[in-house]
């Protein structure tokens, strides 16, 4: 880096659900859902982000709208690459005219593959970057949370996205065990829609059933008891009609997707060697990503391993901020395929 480099090096979480940019310097300036709007017929960009999500399921035939990424992985090659351009644009507008392409940090899943990874490291540049290097996510949000990561200690985060929940255990920079599985988030909201059609033949929208996670949804049995008013689509009839939902439903409809969680924590522990599971049973575990914020879910997790479990705080940010603070690191990462996790020294 020259004297008077004009720096302003990127931290990006690509998820799932939510795409955010932390800006060296700044902190994060991007935070908006992983929905593009197009148009069918000409192929413009029609709206990214928020406005695009608030699309979802009215559309007219003319337009489409695109959730790019799937399992935490791209699913939609050119979509991605667009969306990342504009947010990158939108991170870097107060940048000086005279700053070079910026590098970026990029979390990825680390249970990703070779040719899942390149996608990400190919739309990144075609994005604007100049170079991309790929970092665990669940490396990240460690480092985002502020878990000793560099230290002879181990520390356990379980990240639960929209497509993706990672687990892990890390010490000494590297991750030792992990289990990265493909039920998170959106899980639950097809859990939820299928409940609700099976039980009331009534049909959901995908934006329907995630306010009914976030506003009644828990994990467990022992809840007070409250209801919600819900509207849909009646099957048999095909009028609109509403019904009225009671949170133990809910729970209920989550039950096997938060079975899964849990196994997932359950297995990477039995995987943990002696002394790195001693030093979690003293510090805890720590959930992190939207899908922790699921009521309840911190309580049947520590119920079912018999450990401390706590939430963090920002709960959402996390990743993107381990990419962040990352930058910092820069040097140690190497663009090398499924060791992302660990830092090069
Ligand atoms: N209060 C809440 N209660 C339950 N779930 C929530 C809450 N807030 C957000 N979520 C869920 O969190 C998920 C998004 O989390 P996050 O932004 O961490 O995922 P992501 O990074 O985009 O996905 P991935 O890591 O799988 O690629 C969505 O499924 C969203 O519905």
């Amino acid at each position: 880096m020259g004297k008077f480099s004009l720096s302003q090096d990127l931290g990006v979480d690509l998820g799932t659900a939510n795409t955010l940019v932390f800006v060296k310097g700044q902190g994060v300036v991007v935070k908006e859902p992983t929905v593009v709007a197009t148009n069918v017929q000409t192929g413009d960009i029609q709206a990214v982000g928020e406005s695009a999500k608030h699309m979802i399921g009215r559309t007219p035939g003319s337009i489409s709208v695109v959730r790019p990424m799937k399992d935490g992985v791209i699913a939609d090659y050119d979509t991605t690459a667009v969306m990342m351009t504009y947010f990158i644009k939108q991170a870097m507008r107060k940048r000086s005219l005279f700053a070079r392409k910026p590098n970026v940090m990029i979390c990825v899943p680390s249970g990703i593959t070779m040719v899942e990874e390149r996608a990400v490291i190919d739309a990144t540049k075609q994005a604007g970057a100049k170079e991309a290097f790929p970092i665990a996510e669940p490396f990240a949000a460690a480092i985002g949370v502020g878990l000793p990561v560099w230290e002879p200690m181990g520390s356990m985060i379980v990240d639960i996205g929209g497509g993706t929940t990672e687990v892990a255990v890390i010490s000494l920079g590297g991750i030792v065990t992990s289990r990265s599985i493909r039920t998170a988030g959106d899980n639950m909201d097809e859990a939820i829609t299928n409940y609700i059609r099976k039980e009331y033949s009534l049909m959901i929208g995908e934006r329907s059933a995630e306010s009914i996670k976030m506003d009644i949804g828990a994990a467990g049995e022992e809840l007070e008891n409250v209801d919600m008013d819900i509207r849909g689509r009646d099957l048999l009839t095909g009028l609109p009609k509403t019904i009225t939902l009671t949170s133990r439903e809910v729970a209920a409809s989550l039950e096997d997707t938060v079975a899964g969680i849990t196994q997932a924590v359950k297995q990477t522990l039995e995987k943990t060697p002696p002394e790195l599971a001693a030093d979690i049973v003293d510090r805890g575990i720590v959930l992190t990503g939207g899908g922790s914020l699921l009521k309840n879910l911190d309580k049947v997790i520590s119920e079912e391993t018999q450990m401390p479990v706590f939430v963090a705080e920002e709960a959402l940010e996390s990743v993107v901020i381990g990419t962040g603070k990352s930058l910092e690191y820069i040097q140690r990462f190497r663009s090398r395929p499924n060791v992302s996790s660990r830092p090069v020294e």
